[in-house]
């Protein structure tokens, strides 16, 4: 069973698809750490999750949850490109209250400013928990994913909305700890860095990243919610864990960091990132081996 962040017709649950075996049934939850919470119970082998949105940034519920409780593993991940179909009932009644979740909201501000300008704005846990809303009478309009129609038997108001075309949300598929997907040269590894607030702490965390060459794809704080202005820096680069140069990283950052949490090593999902270059590391590994044993100088 693979769980998701739903209900039905979410985003999360086209990525969920992409990653499902033909055999593995789909488990909706309606938060993200409920999702994540019926792995770590081991009733579902794994969980689908968004992760980073290209116009809003991380998705604050998911960096939270995987940074709180016991750890899971991202073994792959999945980039869907994000366009919207605002929902309605049938009929000829007026757009009152629109909903939708944040992240949707804050991608098509300027289209609701301009078509729906008094309309209220609802936030809901999710794009498909809006249009179960709307179809439900709460509300009078969704934002939703363009599959939701299907789910939900609602009116296209309109379609392929999008402040920012070319959108696209980052969606993780995490395990229980176990055995890494193998390196494949085109990787990405996330970590979330709990530091001491001291001088220097994050230019110190960043020094060994760019000392090896590892490029940085995402660096977010979050509240650590202990103290005010503690907080946990959550951390994405090119690379596996199993490269000598990313592990070398790793080390570097081990030693700055009060916690530092591995969240995986696993395949890009788009093209590009940095090329592993992991030569001289290895050579200059071979080289310490030596002198260790006598052999060189
Ligand atoms: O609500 C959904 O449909 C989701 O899958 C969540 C989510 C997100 O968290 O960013 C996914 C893609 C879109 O960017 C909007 C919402």
């Amino acid at each position: 069973m693979l769980a998701y962040f739903g209900p039905s017709g979410t985003f999360t649950e086209q990525a969920a698809r992409g990653f499902a075996t033909p055999q593995q049934e789909l488990v909706p939850f309606d938060t993200v750490p409920a999702a994540l919470a019926a792995t770590r119970r081991g009733e579902t082998e794994a969980a689908c999750v968004p992760v980073e949105n290209s116009v809003e940034g991380a998705v604050p519920a998911t960096m939270d949850a995987l940074t709180e409780g016991e750890p899971l593993v991202a073994v792959a991940e999945a980039v869907l490109p994000v366009r919207f179909s605002v929902l309605k009932r049938p009929g000829d009644e007026p757009v009152r209250t629109v909903a939708s979740h944040p992240h949707a909201l804050g991608q098509v501000r300027r289209w609701l400013a301009e078509h729906l300008p008094d309309a209220e704005v609802v936030a809901t846990t999710s794009t498909a928990a809006a249009a179960r809303a709307v179809l439900h009478g709460q509300f009078d309009a969704a934002v939703s994913a363009p599959v939701a129609v299907r789910h939900y038997p609602l009116e296209v108001l309109a379609a392929d909305v999008a402040d920012v075309r070319d959108a696209k949300t980052r969606f993780l598929l995490l395990r229980e700890p176990g055995p890494l997907p193998e390196p494949t040269g085109r990787d990405r590894t996330s970590v979330v860095c709990t530091v001491a607030d001291r001088p220097g702490v994050l230019a110190d965390l960043l020094s060994e990243l760019a000392l090896r060459a590892v490029n940085l794809t995402r660096i977010e704080s979050r509240p650590t919610k202990d103290r005010l202005g503690e907080y946990r820096f959550s951390i994405d680069m090119d690379g596996h864990v199993a490269e000598p140069r990313v592990g070398d990283a790793l080390a570097g950052l081990h030693r700055h960091c009060q916690h530092l949490r591995f969240l995986g090593s696993y395949p890009r999902a788009e093209p590009g990132g940095t090329p592993a270059g992991n030569d001289e590391f290895v050579s200059a590994a071979a080289w310490v081996a030596a002198v260790r044993e006598g052999r060189g100088a």
